[in-house]
């Protein structure tokens, strides 16, 4: 049997930071060496399994983020993109493996990463789940079949608590449609109508996002055409999905060269090169 490797999980009090040092800690192919938090956090110093609410794990939970990692294989981080920014730095000193779901990143907080992908192996997606990755595949495929009398629309629904818009999966799904059209989506998202926007314009890729209540994560691809619609679905009903999704990316990172992947690489649904 291969070694169980070490984890450090950062963001520890958080949804996913909660739902990761779970299926950690149930792991028979790694286990928790670290759980990290903000300075000033009232978990510092805490047993992590006894400030969750159930029985002792023996990890206290720290603010030294750099030495928690420098003791780890990898680091699974759901946090915000200026805190991933410095875990990567942290990741790449240790030369270990970095998870990246946090979302919400701009193109330069995501450029900012480049500097580190010699020395980690980064892998960071929008979503980590099975279900979405398989999705943004046939999104792509959809896309290709169709042309723009096909109206696409991504719609997308999650918790009152979520900070961006769009979600980053519904980023990636909008990335897969635009790819299988052939368009850039930088020059066709319509990210926000308000107000008197005139009629929708020929190939645009179009994006909603609701807010309420606990709903985990929930995005439609829409294709509207005259007398007909293709709605494309995913709804997560756990976010252990997604978690899940990470634990497969600490491991196949384990001996991966430093780089910049991504979850189709880790679940081997890239297109062939
Ligand atoms: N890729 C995927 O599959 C998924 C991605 N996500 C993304 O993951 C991120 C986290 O989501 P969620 O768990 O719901 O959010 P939460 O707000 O519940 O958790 C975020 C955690 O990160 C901590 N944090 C924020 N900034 C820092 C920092 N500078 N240093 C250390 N810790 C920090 C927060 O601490 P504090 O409370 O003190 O601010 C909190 O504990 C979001 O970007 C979300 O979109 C979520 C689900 C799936
Ligand atoms: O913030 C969340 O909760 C989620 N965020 C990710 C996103 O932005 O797409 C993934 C998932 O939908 C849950």
């Amino acid at each position: 049997m291969s070694q169980s490797i070490r984890v450090a999980v950062t963001g520890a009090s958080g949804r996913m930071g909660q739902t990761l040092i779970s299926l950690v800690n149930a792991s028979d192919r790694m286990h928790l060496s670290g759980a990290i938090e903000r300075p000033g956090h009232d978990w510092i110093g805490r047993d992590v399994g006894e400030a969750m609410g159930g029985s002792a794990l023996g990890i206290s939970v720290t603010d030294d983020a750099q030495a928690a990692i420098a003791g780890a294989d990898a680091v699974i981080d759901f946090t915000a993109p200026v805190a991933t920014i410095q875990f990567a730095e942290f990741a790449a000193s240790a030369g270990i493996v970095h998870v990246i779901g946090t979302t919400g990143m701009t193109d330069d907080e995501i450029a900012a990463l480049d500097p580190f992908t010699s020395k980690a192996t980064i892998i960071r997606a929008g979503n980590m789940s099975l279900g979405v990755n398989l999705l943004t595949q046939l999104t792509k495929r959809v896309a290709a079949a169709l042309d723009d009398d096909y109206d696409i629309e991504v719609i997308e629904a999650h918790h009152n608590q979520k900070v961006d818009a769009p979600s980053g999966t519904a980023l990636m799904l909008g990335e897969a449609a635009a790819e299988g059209r052939g368009v850039k989506l930088s020059d066709v998202a319509d990210r926000g109508r308000d107000g008197i926007t005139g009629a929708r314009k020929k190939g645009d890729i179009g994006f909603t996002a609701i807010r309420g209540g606990d709903i985990i994560g929930e995005h439609d691809v829409m294709f509207a055409a005259a007398g007909e619609r293709i709605i494309l679905r995913h709804v997560a009903s756990d976010r252990t999905v997604f978690a899940r999704g990470a634990l497969k990316a600490a491991l196949w990172g384990q001996g991966r060269a430093p780089g910049h992947y991504d979850m189709l690489d880790v679940l081997g649904l890239s297109d062939p090169a």
